[in-house]
Formats: C-alpha cells, sequence, structure tokens
C-alpha cells in the first residue's frame, strides 16, 4: 500500500478551537493522511478527535515551527494548515515567518484559514494523485 502524504496542522492560540473544529469536521479525512502538528495545537486536536494519530513535535514557540520548516527542506511533507493570528505580536514571529517562507519556496499546499482549508484537503494535488518535484523555485543556491 502507498503511503500517506504527510500534513502538518498548526494553529496560533487564538485560533486553535477554529482548528479543533476543522479537525472535527474532517476527520475521516484526515485519516487519510500522517499528520504532524506542533505540540499543543496536536494535543488540543488529539483530544477532540481520538481516531487521529497525530505525530507532535516541540510546541511552535520552542522550535515546532522549525521542526515542521526542516520537514519541507527534506522533501518529508507534502501540505500545511497553518491557522495564524494576524492580529497578536508572536515572541517566536521570525519562526513563523521562516515556516511561510519555506513553504513558499518549496511550492509546499498551505492553506492559512478554514475555507482555504477545507478546499486544499479536497484538492489531488494533496492527496498525490498529482505530484511536484521538492525543488525551490528559488535555485541551485537554495540546494
Ligand atoms: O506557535 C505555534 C505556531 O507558530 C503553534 O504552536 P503550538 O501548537 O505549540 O501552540
Amino acid at each position: 500500500m502507498p503511503a500517506k502524504p504527510t500534513l502538518a496542522l498548526v494553529a496560533h492560540d487564538a485560533k486553535k478551537d477554529a482548528m479543533v473544529e476543522f479537525a472535527e469536521r474532517h476527520e475521516e479525512k484526515l485519516t487519510s493522511f500522517d499528520l504532524v502538528a506542533t505540540g499543543t495545537t496536536g494535543g488540543r486536536i488529539q483530544e477532540a478527535c481520538p481516531s487521529l494519530n497525530i505525530n507532535r513535535f516541540k510546541s511552535g514557540p520552542l522550535g515546532g515551527d522549525q521542526q515542521i520548516g526542516a520537514m519541507i527542506a527534506e522533501g518529508r511533507l507534502h501540505g500545511l494548515i497553518f491557522f495564524v493570528d494576524p492580529l497578536s505580536p508572536m515572541p517566536h514571529d521570525v519562526d513563523v515567518k521562516a515556516l511561510m517562507r519555506l513553504a513558499v519556496a518549496y511550492d509546499m499546499p498551505m492553506a492559512l484559514n478554514p475555507s482555504t482549508a477545507g478546499i486544499l484537503l479536497r484538492s489531488s494535488r494533496l492527496t498525490g494523485l498529482t505530484t511536484t518535484s521538492n525543488t525551490p523555485e528559488v535555485g541551485a543556491a537554495a540546494q
């Protein structure tokens, strides 16, 4: 059986309820992915959706965003759902930017709010029916 695509789930504190609601609504669909998440986000989703098996990284401010960024750089991630809080300053803003920057550089399917995340979950690009290479558009200097 082919490996499941890997999807990362991340939400800032003000968006964690929205992430839990999203995961509950799409729980069955999410079982078709290998799931990773930053620490607190993953804990909240796991609690609400016992059928999901989530590999939890460190909390975002303690390096979780960077761990997910590393997966992108290493070609081990297929999609990112990241519910960002646009209204609060973050102590780890540089990490947030770095994660988004890598997602853009590697042309990673990325959704930053629930409406786009719903579209992303239905996308054949994410489910591996169509694929792209792991080569960033920024060229050889980034490899
Ligand atoms: O801070 C985050 C993303 O930048 C999320 O981290 P937690 O899921 O640990 O709260």
